[in-house]
């Protein structure tokens, strides 16, 4: 099938203004997302997986505020457009939130609420992306329903979220996400919150719709594992920028941005012994208002090249090739050329 970009992200720049000063929580971010594909964005708490997801969407919390850059929509088609100039509250850019594009939560209780059941909801997510009557939405809803693999989804609809476990919840999560039919779905740390067995059935039906329906799949963890089961790509977060995007073989067997090393390390390996110490990676995220001078990786990097690394800043991972945003690694590559 042919390599259709649903999604091209360039140097997206968002910030938080208050009185404490200016948070830059995303600088220069850029990636594509394909069809049929999955990228894993992957990364420390705070490095800006979830600001990105919520810029894509335009739902960035307030202040947050999208500074620079383009989110192109389907580039190249007749239904192009720039996320990143639409109106958060537009007619357009509802149709996109939960339409063209589907987001799963952690906790599917952000996207559920309490008051309803579970198939008014479905039927409710179904209907403002379609127009059909109210009973071809409930029996798009009960599809749906069967489609994420919920037993009994004729009398299922009738039940309240908090009637379900977390399992069955994250499925109807999911049938959530799925109601408007989306290219793409994001899903933020959709696993995170539920037990070993469950997660791995969770990341098994994703797969299973992704490949069906030839979804755009953007997978945010702070989990390697989940990324070498999910992802084709990997995009490598670190205070607001992709420091490393390679297909996920290579990010594997070859990492070359330190941090992505550090992150592999800190994995656990099923041929530690139990007394084996996990290692973890040096010092703490910087507070992105207080973001370090050149790279922004080098007073936790243990391989860094002095002067250049503390003064000046890596150039960015040009989208759609693999590579890392590190001066160690632009030495490195001259040298091989
Ligand atoms: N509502 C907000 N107000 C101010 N700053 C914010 C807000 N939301 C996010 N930020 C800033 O953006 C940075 C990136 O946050 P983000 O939630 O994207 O990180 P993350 O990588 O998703 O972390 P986690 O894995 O903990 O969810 C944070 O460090 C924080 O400084």
């Amino acid at each position: 099938m042919a390599d259709r970009t649903s999604l091209a992200v360039r140097d997206l720049a968002v910030e938080f203004r208050s009185e404490q000063g200016v948070v830059r929580a995303l600088d220069g971010v850029s990636f594509d997302l394909h069809a049929g594909r999955t990228l894993g964005v992957v990364g420390e708490s705070g490095c800006g997986k979830s600001v990105t997801a919520r810029s894509i969407l335009r739902i960035v919390d307030r202040p947050g505020r999208i500074t620079a850059g383009r989110m192109i929509l389907d580039p190249g088609t007749p239904r192009e457009v720039d996320l990143a100039q639409l109106d958060p509250e537009s007619k357009e850019m509802r149709g996109v939130r939960g339409g063209r594009v589907g987001l799963i939560f952690q906790e599917p209780m952000t996207a559920l609420s309490v008051h309803y059941t579970v198939g008014n909801q479905i039927m409710e997510a179904v209907l403002q992306h379609a127009d059909i009557s109210k009973a071809e939405a409930q029996n798009r809803a009960i599809e749906l329903l069967r489609e994420v693999g919920i037993p009994r989804p004729e009398t299922r609809i009738s039940a309240y979220p908090f009637e379900l476990s977390g399992g069955l919840r994250q499925r109807v999560g999911i049938a959530m996400a799925l109601a408007g039919d989306p290219e793409i779905v994001i899903a933020d740390e959709p696993t995170t919150a539920l037990d070993v067995t469950t997660q791995a059935q969770i990341l098994s039906l994703l797969r299973r719709l992704q490949e069906e329906k030839n979804i755009a799949l953007m997978l945010i963890t702070h989990d390697m594992g989940v990324i070498a089961e999910m992802a084709d790509e990997v995009a490598v977060m670190y205070l607001g920028r992709v420091v490393e995007f390679a297909p996920v073989e290579e990010v594997f067997s070859e990492p070359r941005h330190p941090y992505t090393r550090a992150l592999l390390r800190a994995v656990p390996s099923i041929l530690a012994t139990p007394r084996q110490r996990l290692s973890t990676i040096g010092g703490a995220v910087p507070h992105p208002g207080a973001r370090p001078s050149g790279c922004p990786f080098h007073p936790r990097c243990s391989e860094q090249l002095g002067a250049l690394c503390t003064e000046q800043s890596p150039r960015p991972v040009p989208p759609g090739r693999s590579g890392a945003a590190c001066f160690k690694v632009d030495q490195s590559e001259a040298v091989t050329a």
